[in-house]
Formats: structure tokens, sequence, C-alpha cells
């Protein structure tokens, strides 16, 4: 059976395995440039402010009274899942002192987005299965029986719980947050107090909500502004400690923070840029971190990041991309109409012999581009009774783009 000893003495140098390398020159902790790490607070930069507010809204907890909700809006990067993660931790700590307990679930709403699956998940994160004395099963439960789970989990394992619903904007149905909101007026919990954190980058979420539960769902709402190049200089300086002493240049940290902020001030990208800088360095044997390492990292990022996106899509929707890509690059200007990309989609199809969709259906895939951050989508009248039109254009260069969608086969066959 493997083991995973970490008393084992090491190797000597001669009896280890060629496989693999037993040295890193560039990096000394590369976790601290993983998107998932919680940084301490003293590296958080230029949030006190929202930290203070989210703070006051989760406030009550530490008297075993209930939170008021929150809603947390803004672009990608901004810090919106961080300061939530760790002021929700700070209020742990200060409420257990206080003898109060707070837990607490991190729920992605993009994975995780129909009502039973999210209760379940709340159930599953916040269940101590000694006290409650039952599991909360992946299967074989009707939504309304996992609901009574998370009921009895709730008054059994905290005194208040903070259900922290990133991406809320992907719920399919969003009762859930009208049920958890009431929970404890309509006597389903007795002792527990919840308070709900929901995350978004669409700051009109509250618009698509249902009327039932945006009337219902009383909450406080923040926005959390784009970071500047020097706030997102500051960010990388605080993690400057994941590469050995030497290894960044002069100029990197600066570089990646001014290559960061040119969109809108991501520290997402400002850190994925400077840990893929690293990894390009050491994969050429370098044990330095250049300028040039934080370019071709730049390209690298957001070729990944529109990958994630564009992958998954549907060919007809990667054509459609494609048709919009072409536009962009053959004239000066970068927004056009879904009648003038509809057009030069129907080309591409016929070239790839593909059976074009109608109209209407290309208009509809370019709202799912739209909802998934490829492409900004607007509506202009096109004055009284005329109806509207649909204007799009790409979030990303044409040339990233063009070479995400180029990793199709049935595209790459259009390029010479
Ligand atoms: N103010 C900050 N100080 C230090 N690090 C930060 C700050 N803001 C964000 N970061 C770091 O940047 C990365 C992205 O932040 P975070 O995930 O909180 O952004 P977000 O607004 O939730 O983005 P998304 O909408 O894409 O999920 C994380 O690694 C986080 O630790």
């Amino acid at each position: 059976m493997p083991t995973n000893d970490a008393h084992l003495d090491p190797a000597p140098p001669e009896e280890r395995n060629t496989l693999f390398d037993y040295t890193d020159t560039v990096f000394d902790d590369e976790d601290l440039l993983e998107i998932g790490h919680l940084p301490d607070p003293e590296r958080i930069v230029g949030r006190d402010e929202h930290m203070q507010k989210v703070a006051d809204a989760l406030n009550p907890a530490i008297f075993g009274s209930a939170p008021s909700h929150l809603f947390i809006f803004g672009k990608t990067g901004t810090g919106k899942t961080l300061i939530s993660r760790s002021v929700t931790e700070m209020l742990q700590t200060e409420a257990d002192r206080e003898g109060v307990t707070v837990q607490y679930a991190f729920i992605d709403c993009g994975e995780k987005n129909t009502e039973a699956s999210v209760v379940k998940r709340v159930a599953q994160s916040l269940n101590d299965p000694e006290r409650t004395e039952f599991t909360v099963p992946e299967r074989g439960l009707a939504t309304g029986d996992y609901y009574e789970r998370l009921w009895t989990v709730l008054d059994t394992c905290t005194d208040v719980a903070i259900v922290i619903l990133d991406e809320i904007d992907m719920l399919e149905d969003d009762e859930v947050l009208r049920k958890l909101s009431r929970a404890s007026e309509n006597r389903r919990i007795n002792s527990a107090r919840i308070g709900v954190i929901g995350i978004s980058n669409k700051i009109d979420y509250p618009d698509q909500m249902s009327e039932r539960v945006k009337s219902s769902f009383s909450r406080d709402e923040l926005v959390f502004p784009p970071y500047d190049a020097n706030q997102l200089g500051e960010i990388l300086e605080n993690r400057r400690d994941a590469f050995h002493d030497g290894v960044l240049t002069e100029d990197a940290i600066p570089l990646a923070a001014a290559l960061a902020a040119q969109e809108h001030g991501d520290a997402r990208k400002a850190i994925d840029i400077l840990r893929n800088a690293g990894r390009i360095a050491k994969r050429v044997g370098h044990d330095t971190v250049t300028e040039d390492h934080i370019r071709q990292a730049k390209q690298k990022t957001e070729v990944d990041r529109l990958a994630e996106l564009i992958d998954g899509s549907p060919l007809q929707a990667k054509v459609l991309l494609y048709a919009l890509t072409k536009l962009t690059t053959n004239n000066d200007r970068v927004e056009f109409t879904s009648r003038e990309i509809y057009h030069a989609y129907t080309q591409t199809t016929n070239a790839i012999d593909l059976d074009a969709l109608s109209e209407r259906r290309t208009r509809e895939l370019l709202q799912e581009q739209d909802f998934l951050n490829v492409i900004d989508s607007t509506k202009e009248s096109r004055g009284r009774g005329e109806g509207v039109t649909g204007k799009h254009r790409l979030l990303e260069s044409p040339d990233i783009v063009l070479k995400v969608l180029l990793r199709d086969d049935r595209l790459e066959q259009l390029e010479p």
C-alpha cells in the first residue's frame, strides 16, 4: 500500500529517481500563489472599508443573533470571495471567544446550481454526524428531506451559520434564498440563526431574481471596485515570498501589475500572471523571472481563462465567436450587430460544411456567451416600434480568442 510518510529520511542524491526534480530554484512556496489560498489578513490590500462593512453585517452573530444578509458585487478578481471568507473566519474566532459557535458553508453555485444540490451541500458542510447521528447522503432524498436534515443540522451543530453562495447568479432556482432567510421566522429552526452572503459579477443580478424572492429577501449590498495598478503591485509584493530571494527581477512585479490592470484591475489575473511567469522561467531552466517571462505569462493566462469559458461551448457557439473575431480583426471598430455576426457566421458554416442555425437561435447563443463573460452584449432601441438591436463585442483581444478557437480541429482548417 502506498504510504505518505513524511518522516522518511530523504534519499541520498545518487539514489534519487531521475524522473523527478528535487530542487526548485524558482519557487520557495508556490502555494501562496494558488487562487484558493487564503492570505493572512495583513497581506490583504485596499479593502479596509469593505471588510468593515462585511463585519458590520455579520456582527450580530457574535452574540448568537441573526446577521444581516449581504450581496457582494464586483468584477472578477476584486476580492469578493477572499473578503467574504476572511471576515467570516475572523468572526468565527471572535464568536468562539464569546462562547458562540459560528460555522460556514461555501458553495460554488457554478457547480451546484439546483435548489436540492445547494441545500444538500450546505447540510453536508455543516453536519457533525457525531452530534446529529446521521449523514447527509449524496443521493436518494427528495429536496424537502434535504431541507429537514439541514434544519436539524443547524439546530444541533451550530449557533449561527453563514452560507456563502459564490456566483449566485448561476442559481437555477432562487427559492433556496427565501427558505433560508425565513427558516427562523417559519419555525423550521429553533435556536440557530442564518446569514447569507451572495457573491456575483453581475450587478444587475437582483433584477434577475424571482419577484417572490426579491421582495422577501432583505439584504445589504456592497460593490467592490477594481484595483488600480499600485494596489495590484502591492498585492503581488505581499506574495513575493512565494519565490526564492533574488528570483524576481526588478521589473517583474510592476509589469505584471500593469498588465493585469489593463482591462480592469483584476487581482486574480495579476497573481496568475506571476505564477505562470515563474513556471515558464522554471520550464526553460532560468532561475530569474524576467519581463519576457511576464509577457509570455500574460498571454498564457488569458488563453487559459478563455479556454475555461469557451472549451465547453458547442461548436455552433465557437463558430459564432469565430465570426465575431474575424469581423473585429478585419474592421476598425469592435462592436457588431447580431445581423452582421449572423452574416459572417453563415459564411463560416458554409466553409466548414456545417448546417447553419436560425438567426434567432444564434442570438440566444450570443446571449449565453455574454452570460459567460466571453463577449459583452448591449441592446439598442431602433426607434419607436422598431424593436431592439443587439450589439456585441469581444472582451479579450481577437488574437487571444482566435488562439483558443483554433484548438478546435473544425475551425483550425479555416486558417492558412
Ligand atoms: N485585496 C486583496 N489583497 C490580497 N489579495 C487579494 C486581494 N483581492 C484579491 N486577492 C487575491 O486575488 C485572487 C482573486 O480574488 P477573489 O477570488 O477573492 O476574487 P473574486 O472577486 O471573488 O473573483 P471571481 O469573481 O473571479 O471569483 C485570490 O487569490 C485573492 O487571494
